[in-house]
């Protein structure tokens, strides 16, 4: 299929579906921002094949086109989109954290609009920071309108697969109310944790002493707040329920520390250990499905060069590679994702007979 796609927004998310499209034999990429710079960049980084100078220029030639900018500025978009010239069978598609009110809004528009959520990202933005692999192995919810046949949605997927995503149709308030659970909340949790560290100024070397703890809990508190704003007002009453249920978790969790009385507090936190331990995060989970494993490397020049190429001796590919931030004077964890848990054993025996380093599955 010969396929003209059109990103709009060309920050981490759209740059790095850009980047996968690229790997589509007969797509055409064109890319728009509203930041000329970034246009440009993407341009020069050789991720969009075309740059058109306006947005109503460059919809007109798309069959697909991708908002990939932050929810709220989707919406506006998404109303200019009513004055576009648009092809005849085009499909309109997002890549927004949240989708109710998205979706609310598609149907005000006369052409077809297929919701998507790509359940992979971090806490940076910007083209700079987009991957190629950044969709590997991550679900990617797609949100059909009434509209929206099932060829569209077929060939929406089959445009998609260059991710190498895990495609998922939902409805879009079931889409809402999971993300509440296990994103936009903790979101919330990362950003209060911070403030309730920035507010303890009689103890500034607390800062110092933040541990891996604290920094894995606050990593997303990092993350762009004009898109965290957008998704908070968008999904609001989903998000104020989980606080709510979070506040009657805190009442009863309050109680327990009142009472100081030991069983239930290790009961506490061995109910908490047993439901985490279960959960699908390394294996077929509702957000992401790595297969991780942790290796504790030495903080050496040549340390990734040296563990990537005992893997590409013994030929195991793998789908990610990052290392989990430390203080600089200790050891470094270095977290290297696999397709299957068969690679991952692999590469666990494979460092066990090559090197001295721990591995660990978490
Ligand atoms: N950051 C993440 O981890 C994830 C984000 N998302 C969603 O994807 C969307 C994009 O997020 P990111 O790529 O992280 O944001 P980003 O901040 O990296 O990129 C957004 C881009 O949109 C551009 N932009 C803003 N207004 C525009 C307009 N009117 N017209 C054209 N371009 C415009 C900005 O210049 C920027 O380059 C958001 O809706 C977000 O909720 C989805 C999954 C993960
Ligand atoms: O950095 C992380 O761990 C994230 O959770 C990133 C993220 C942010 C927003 C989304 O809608 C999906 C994923």
């Amino acid at each position: 299929m010969n396929v003209h796609v059109l990103i709009i927004g060309l920050g981490l998310i759209g740059g790095s579906l850009a980047k996968a499209l690229q790997r589509h034999p007969d797509a055409h990429i064109s890319g728009y921002d509203a930041d000329a710079l970034t246009a440009r960049k993407a341009y020069k980084m050789g991720i969009i094949h075309s740059s058109p100078p306006s947005v109503e220029i460059a919809a007109k030639e798309a069959d697909v086109i991708i908002f990939a900018t932050p929810v709220a500025t989707t919406l506006k978009l998404m109303e200019q989109s009513k004055y576009w010239d648009l092809k005849n069978g085009v499909i309109l598609t997002d890549t927004g954290s949240t989708k109710k009110t998205i979706m609310e809004a598609a149907k005000n528009l006369d052409c077809t609009f297929i919701g998507g959520h790509p359940m992979a990202g971090s806490h940076k933005s910007g083209v700079e920071a987009a991957k190629e692999v950044l969709f590997e192995n991550a679900f990617y919810v797609l949100t059909p309108n009434d509209e929206a046949g099932a060829e569209q949605l077929a060939f929406l997927k089959e445009l998609l697969s260059v991710t190498k995503a895990k495609i998922e149709v939902l409805a879009a308030a079931d889409h809402d109310h999971m993300t509440a659970i296990v994103s936009h909340f903790p979101h919330l949790i990362a950003a209060s944790l911070v403030h309730q560290l920035a507010k303890e100024e009689d103890y500034p070397f607390a800062r110092q002493l933040a541990a891996g703890g604290f920094r894995d809990i606050t990593r997303i508190a990092s993350s762009n707040p004009e898109m965290w704003r957008d998704i908070t007002t968008q999904n609001n009453a989903m998000i104020v329920q989980q606080m709510d249920n979070w506040m009657a978790e805190m009442a009863e969790l309050r109680e327990l520390l009142v009472q100081n009385e030991e069983t239930a507090i290790q009961d506490y936190f061995q109910e908490a250990k047993s439901v985490r331990d279960e959960l699908p995060i390394a294996g077929h989970g509702a957000l992401y499905s790595a297969y991780d494993l942790y290796i504790d490397i030495p903080d050496i020049p040549g340390i990734l060069s040296e563990m990537t190429g005992y893997l590409a001796e013994e030929q195991i590919s793998i789908v990610n590679l990052r290392i989990i931030e430390t203080r600089e004077d200790v050891f470094g964890i270095l977290v290297i994702s696999f397709q299957t848990p068969e690679d991952r054993e692999k590469a666990r025996a494979c460092f066990n007979r090559r090197t001295s380093y721990d591995s660990y599955i978490s």
